[in-house]
């Protein structure tokens, strides 16, 4: 996607990635490792990878699904959807299941991905996937936008919105337990999956003085990870510093997989913005954030 002067953004038929988004001022606002690899058979490591038809390890296939690592295609002639007239520019990526993703999960589908620019620059994605069995069987899945942020300094950033929720905690056997009632903030290795989280989160980079908004709709929970020193030193493709300057946080169905009847569709979306953060007496006001 190109506004003639500058890139705001990138997408990658690899993965049916957003590897880049950026504001009107060209900084980047996604994360990308430096070491990140953009051919098979792993997934680009940074950007926006969708995870399905699997998040995670809750099935029976690989990490995070498989449709991270398959080439995805341009559909040049999409659909008319219900097409918000604010928005500057659009493509839809499609996945279909080949032979061989038929063996590992045996069902029809047909995943088409709009990725758009609206005004101010804000980026949405939305997914809709449909059960094309022609054999009457359901399937179920679940699902997350693995999306890599950006932030300046991982100890200067704050999550507002996910405060008292549930969460399981990947680091303990996806066990159970409830967040304490302040923001959340980093200061080691989290993987925690947020149950039935509210519809939009807020991460406050207090360096940058900068805030992405999150707003999710059909996606339940959220999952906020960061490998933090450790992990980061043991995986290939990403930098041994690079903790400090990114942040996931996934609007995802989880906890409850999605389940659709043959011919029956699913719709979830994502849309970021970034705004300039507004000090109060060195706080921010998670409520002008969240609400406003
Ligand atoms: O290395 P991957 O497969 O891209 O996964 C990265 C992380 O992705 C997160 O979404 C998971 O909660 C973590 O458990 C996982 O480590």
């Amino acid at each position: 996607m190109d506004d003639g002067t500058i890139t705001v953004g990138k997408v990658y038929l690899y993965g049916g990635q957003v590897t880049s988004w950026k504001n009107d001022h060209g900084e980047e606002l996604l994360f990308v490792s430096s070491k990140a690899i953009f051919k098979p058979p792993k997934a680009i490591r940074g950007g926006i990878p969708i995870c399905f038809p699997q998040f995670g390890t809750h099935g029976n296939l690989e990490q995070h699904g498989f449709a991270r690592n398959r080439l995805w295609t341009i559909d040049d002639n999409p659909p008319p959807l219900p097409v918000n007239p604010a928005i500057k520019a659009f493509v839809d990526l499609i996945l279909k299941p080949s032979d061989e993703d038929l063996k590992i999960w045996p069902h029809s589908f047909e995943f088409r991905l709009r990725v758009a620019l609206g005004p101010n620059g804000d980026l949405s994605l939305t997914s809709r996937i449909r059960n094309t069995n022609t054999d009457g069987r359901s399937f179920s899945y679940t699902f997350a936008y693995h999306t890599y942020f950006s932030v300046s300094d991982i100890s200067e950033v704050r999550v507002e919105g996910l405060e008292t929720m549930d969460y399981l905690d990947n680091l303990k056997g996806k066990e159970r337990f409830t967040e304490q009632g302040d923001a959340i903030v980093f200061e080691s290795e989290i993987d925690k999956v947020y149950l039935a989280a509210p519809s939009k989160i807020a991460i406050i980079d207090h360096e940058k003085k900068r805030t992405f908004v999150l707003t999710k709709e059909g996606l339940p929970d959220a999952v906020v990870w960061n490998p933090w020193d450790k992990k980061a030193k043991a995986m290939q493709d990403f930098g041994d510093g690079e903790y400090k300057h990114m942040l996931c946080v996934e609007p995802a169905a989880v906890e409850k997989p999605i389940t659709l009847k043959p011919g029956e569709e699913w719709k979830g979306r994502l849309a970021l913005s970034a705004v300039p953060s507004s000090y109060c007496s060195g706080q921010l006001d998670p409520l002008k954030v969240l609400q406003g």
